[in-house]
Formats: C-alpha cells, structure tokens, sequence
C-alpha cells in the first residue's frame, strides 16, 4: 500500500484531539468550489488542517479520460499554497492501480495516533453514494464525513440514501455558500475559448494555459501524435 511520506506533524501532545480533514477529488481541475467547501469544514469542524488528496486513478470514473495526475497535483499544489491550514498530498497518485479512499484512510489511520480523528470531506453528489464505495463498512469505522451542500444536489436526499443503507455513517452536514462550479464546466469553457476568470485561481487558470490543458488543439495534437505513432 505504501506509506504516506511529507505528512504534517500531528498529534504531539496526547492529552489534545486533532482534527485532520481530507479533501478528496479528481481535481480537473482545482476550483473555488473544492477551496470553499475545504475552508467552510475546516472552520466548521475546528479541523487543524486540511489535507488535499488528488485521485490518481479515481474509481468512479474508469471509464472516463482523465488528466494526468501529475498535472492535476501541481494545480491542487498551487491552489493551496497560501492557505497554512492547507496540504496538499501525493499519496493517492502515487499508489498503483484504482483510487479506493479506504486504503488511503487505513494508512492515514496506521501514521497518526489515536487522538488524531480522521474527517472526510465531500459535497453533497459525492456524499450521496459512499455507501457503494469500495468496502464501505470498514471505511464508516475510519472517518467522520463531512457533507457539504452543492448546487444541483438534494443534501436531504443523501441523507436518506445513507441511513437507507444500514451503514452506520458518521456524517455532519454542513451548509457552505453556494458556489455552481465544477470541473466539467471549467473543462469545457476552456475547450470554447471562454473565461474561466474567477471561478479558479489566478495561478491554476496559468498553468492550464502554460500547459494548453483541456483546449481542443492540445487534444488535436495528442491525437495527430497518436496517428503518427500508430502509423
Ligand atoms: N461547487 C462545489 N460545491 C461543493 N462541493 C463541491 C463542488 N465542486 C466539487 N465539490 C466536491 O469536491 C469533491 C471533489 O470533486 P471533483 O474533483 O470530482 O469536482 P467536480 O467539479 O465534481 O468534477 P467533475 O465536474 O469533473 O465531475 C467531491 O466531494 C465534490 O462533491
Ligand atoms: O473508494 C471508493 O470506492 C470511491 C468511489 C468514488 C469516489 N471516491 C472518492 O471520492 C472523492 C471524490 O471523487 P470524484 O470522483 O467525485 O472526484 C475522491 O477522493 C475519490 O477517491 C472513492
């Protein structure tokens, strides 16, 4: 599996609880939407830090073609940088094979001691299946999950589904300020010469550019250099 190196020092002093909270995504790319989400459940919750952990191979999305997880790391590195009470962590693409989140809080669980409590943070979509998350019920003795509201998605509903499902979740709930972004829309504004101005940082918005991510010629070019190849 793997250990977790460049991991914040944490529960020092026995007699304290530390809250370490994790941010979990694809990340393709960072945007406010993740950044306020993360910093409404750090202040929410009391969480001493917030650790981003981008998917190297995220599970539910097999089937769908990702950025490279290099790539998706810089820009979680660079969206996080001025935050002190923010982490970015290279553990999940550094592990072989799918992203499952109960080998990631299972090794989390086996660095820090006890008096550090793991929280898990997702909106209010990602919340609303965790009950079909690879070994769920080992993973709901892991963590608390924080569930943040989402435009588009019925909080209430996830809550339904998760006590439906006879899993003994811990959840907290959490309503942040709406923000309707997601990567998707981000990719394809990009893809349509649009702004993406303000709906992620300045510092992600130039690497993307830097690195001609998501834009129809980047795709061209892979798939000419893809024919060349196969030629
Ligand atoms: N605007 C948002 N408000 C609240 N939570 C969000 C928002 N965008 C993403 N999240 C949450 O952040 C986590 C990571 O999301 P992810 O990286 O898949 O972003 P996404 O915008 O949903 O991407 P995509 O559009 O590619 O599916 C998930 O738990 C998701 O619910
Ligand atoms: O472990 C699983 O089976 C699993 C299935 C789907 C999603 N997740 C995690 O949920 C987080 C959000 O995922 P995504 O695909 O919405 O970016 C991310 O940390 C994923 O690794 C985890």
């Amino acid at each position: 599996m793997g250990s977790i190196s460049h991991l914040p020092e944490l529960g020092a002093d026995p007699e304290r609880e530390y809250r370490l909270g994790i941010m979990g995504g694809t990340f393709d790319p960072i945007h406010f939407g993740h950044l306020v989400t993360a910093e409404q459940a750090r202040e929410a919750l009391s969480l001493d830090l917030v650790l981003f952990m981008p998917a190297g191979s995220p599970a539910f999305k097999q089937n769908s073609p990702v950025t490279d997880a290099e790539d998706r790391y810089a820009m979680t590195l660079l969206a996080t940088a001025a935050n002190p009470a923010f982490d970015a962590s290279r553990f999940e693409i550094d592990r072989e094979g799918i992203t499952y989140t109960i080998d990631t809080l299972e090794a989390l669980r086996a660095h820090y001691p006890l008096n550090v409590k793991l929280y898990f943070i997702t909106g209010a979509d990602a919340v609303l299946d965790i009950m079909t998350w690879h070994d769920a019920e080992r993973m709901a003795k892991l963590a608390t999950f924080i569930a943040a509201t989402r435009p588009g998605y019925d909080i209430n509903h996830a809550c339904e589904c998760i006590e439906a499902s006879g899993i003994e979740f811990n959840v907290r709930y959490i309503e942040i300020p709406a923000l309707a972004i997601s990567s998707t829309n981000i990719r394809e504004r990009i893809r349509h010469g649009k702004s993406v101005r303000y709906l992620t940082s300045e510092p992600v918005i130039g690497y993307i550019h830097k690195n001609r991510l998501y834009n129809t010629d980047s795709r061209e070019r892979v798939d000419a250099l893809r024919t060349v190849g196969e030629g």
